[in-house]
């Protein structure tokens, strides 16, 4: 068996980082190694620092690690470094990780947008990791690099409309309408009193995500460009619901080449298959898309766990009046919605051999 690869986490201490410990306790290619989180928690016993929110305990082999500061230089030895840190702060320290040759799967919002670092949904569009070697052309690394996955919302989103893009061609028009869960804002997050018995109509910053993630995500690359979709048109509208995980996501397209039936969407959906499940990884879905036929489904406390929250669950396919297709989609915010796509972003770029 191949020798494992040694990984940090950084943000640690998150909502995220939590997340990621719980991925990464057992797993058979990755081993903790590094704790990293801010100068609150660094020389503490993760233990001690952490206000762990999860059902599960912390794992025995991580809860007396030391946290330490989120300083390249103490997390050298590892083989892939993964952040969960807040994004106020990711932007300089992942910066410094990736001058520093480190390999940096980041979740924060920082360098979605920068024209050499790929936006990779693992269950979409693993094609992305071919700009690797144009990025440590232009950084002068060689073996580090830095990508980052989506927006929680904009993962669950891209992954079934990949399916219809494949399947159907272009979209010219998608309307989405998320009811995301207060998980997502970290903790503590939403005060009780704004989300209790209440729905608030606004999350900063969320809706101009979706909006431009999706266009970069299901566009092209040449190996040294991303090629953003130019002919689709995203408009969401993103609100915040009492539910601790899982984002419900209400969707409606209109095909650029003509409507194909509700009979074949659900099957382009049930067909659906990417790179990730091919290539065998450890943490990738057996189905990158659930789909689920009841009336009433999908629902975030019934389908999130659904394949250890690495899948989309799709549910409610039928015509939609005004554009095509309309659909609901259920993601695991923090799951699917980031640690996880981190997480099985590495084993994809492992299995690609380039860690
Ligand atoms: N929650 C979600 O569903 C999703 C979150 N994300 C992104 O992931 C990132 C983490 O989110 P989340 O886990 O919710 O956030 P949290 O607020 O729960 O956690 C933030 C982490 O960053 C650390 N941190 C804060 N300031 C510093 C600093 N100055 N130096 C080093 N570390 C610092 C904190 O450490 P300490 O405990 O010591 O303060 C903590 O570990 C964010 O960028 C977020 O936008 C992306 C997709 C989904
Ligand atoms: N804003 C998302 C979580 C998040 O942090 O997203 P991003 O990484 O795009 O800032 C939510 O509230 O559910």
């Amino acid at each position: 068996m191949a020798p494992t690869k040694k990984v940090g986490i950084l943000g640690a201490t998150g909502t995220v980082g939590q997340r990621f410990i719980l991925l990464l306790a057992d797993h058979p290619v990755f081993t903790i190694h590094a704790l990293g989180a801010s100068s609150r928690s660094a020389g503490k016993a993760y233990k001690d620092a952490v206000k762990w929110k999860q059902a599960k305990p912390i794992p025995d082999n991580v809860e007396n690690l030391t946290v330490k500061a989120c300083i390249s230089e103490e997390f050298k030895e590892c083989d892939v470094v993964f952040s969960g840190l807040d994004a106020d702060v990711a932007g300089d320290i992942e910066m410094d990780f990736l001058k520093s040759n480190l390999v940096v799967f980041s979740n924060a919002k920082n360098y979605r947008r920068d024209p050499t670092v790929p936006l990779i949904v693992p269950t979409v569009n693993t094609n992305h990791f071919d700009l690797i070697p144009y990025q440590r052309t232009i950084n002068k690394q060689t073996k580090g690099f830095l990508i980052t996955n989506a927006n929680c919302s904009t993962t669950g989103l891209v992954v079934p409309l990949k399916a219809l893009q494949d399947a159907f061609g272009p979209m010219s028009h998608i309307l989405v309408h998320t009811q995301q869960a207060i998980s997502g804002s970290g903790y503590p997050g939403v005060p009780s009193l704004d989300i209790l018995d209440n729905i608030v109509p606004y999350i900063s910053g969320e809706e101009e995500k979706m909006e431009w993630e999706t266009s970069k995500i299901l566009g092209g690359s040449d190996g040294k460009q991303f090629l953003p979709l130019t002919d689709t048109i995203v408009s969401a509208t993103c609100t915040r619901v009492p539910v601790i995980d899982g984002h419900l996501e209400s969707v409606s397209v209109k095909f650029a080449n003509g409507c194909p039936s509700v009979e074949d969407v659900y099957k382009a959906l049930e067909e659906y298959t990417s790179e990730a499940q091919t290539l065998d990884c450890y943490s990738a879905p057996k189905q990158a898309i659930s789909v689920n036929k009841a009336a009433d489904r999908p629902q975030p406390r019934l389908d999130r766990d659904m394949d250890k929250g690495q899948t989309v669950t799709v549910g409610r396919v039928r015509p939609c009046p005004v554009l095509d297709i309309k659909f609901m989609l259920l993601v695991h915010n923090t799951v699917l919605g980031a640690a996880g796509s981190s997480v099985l972003n590495a084993e994809v770029a492992v299995a690609k051999g380039l860690i």
